[in-house]
């Protein structure tokens, strides 16, 4: 699968959100947008309101990830409303299989996010309900975190099982992705890379998307 770079507007200036999104398209393959509910993580973000706005002001595919408490209730209303991807926590989510189903039906590809801590193994059924798994590479709930080594074998492991199961699902990381930490995310497997303050925290934000996207292809 070819690399996919998808910044995170979590770096970005939330009082300037359309000028941002501009900033990264035509260069990133998509935004990615992280819903933050105070419960499920200890920091509040956005919600639906912002994710329709921003639908309206870019091109850009919207890559939502929902880290909230009450996934099942809340996922399909994103999907719904036309992000191109919606993510649930498999550590939230109480009704997994129907939520992802519901997702699909109303259009989005269907992620499930697992935390640094999860074991991978424990969600190999669901592989065929999924477009994309995300192997989170920090705690979530805030950007700027160091990259958590120790999650390594954990991409690799998902990879094992995601090419076990014919490879069609995307391998995704978040947290800590950077100059100097994509290449060895690709080298686990990863395919496709969320970048917060390597992306919105550099002075050209499309050149820092260019960059991540030459290292992880060459890695
Ligand atoms: O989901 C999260 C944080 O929970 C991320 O999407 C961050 O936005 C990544 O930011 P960086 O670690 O790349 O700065």
């Amino acid at each position: 699968m070819a690399v996919q770079i998808s910044p995170s507007i979590l770096s970005a200036d939330f009082a300037r959100l359309a000028d941002e999104a501009a900033r990264v398209e035509g260069v990133a393959d998509w935004l990615h947008v992280d819903v933050m509910d105070y419960h499920f993580v200890p920091n509040l973000t956005l919600g639906l309101p912002v994710v329709e706005a921003l639908l309206k002001a870019t091109s850009t595919p919207i890559d939502c990830h929902l880290m909230i408490d009450d996934p099942d209730r809340w996922a399909p209303g994103y999907a719904e409303a036309g992000a191109a991807s919606v993510t649930i926590h498999a550590e939230a989510a109480k009704a997994a299989v129907r939520t992802l189903r519901t997702i699909r039906a109303a259009g989005a590809r269907a992620g499930l996010a697992l935390n640094p801590a999860t074991a991978v193994d424990g969600y190999e059924d669901l592989l065929p309900e999924i477009d994309m798994l995300l192997v989170m590479t920090v705690e979530p709930g805030f950007g700027g975190q160091r990259f958590l080594d120790m999650v390594l074998p954990k991409v690799s492991r998902a990879r094992s099982l995601i090419d076990k199961h014919g490879g069609q699902v995307w391998l995704q990381v978040d947290g800590g992705v950077s100059d100097e930490t994509i290449e060895r995310c690709a080298e686990a497997g990863a395919d496709v890379f969320v970048a917060g303050n390597a992306v919105y925290g550099a002075d050209d934000p499309a050149a820092a998307v260019r960059a991540l996207r030459a290292l992880a292809e060459n890695a």
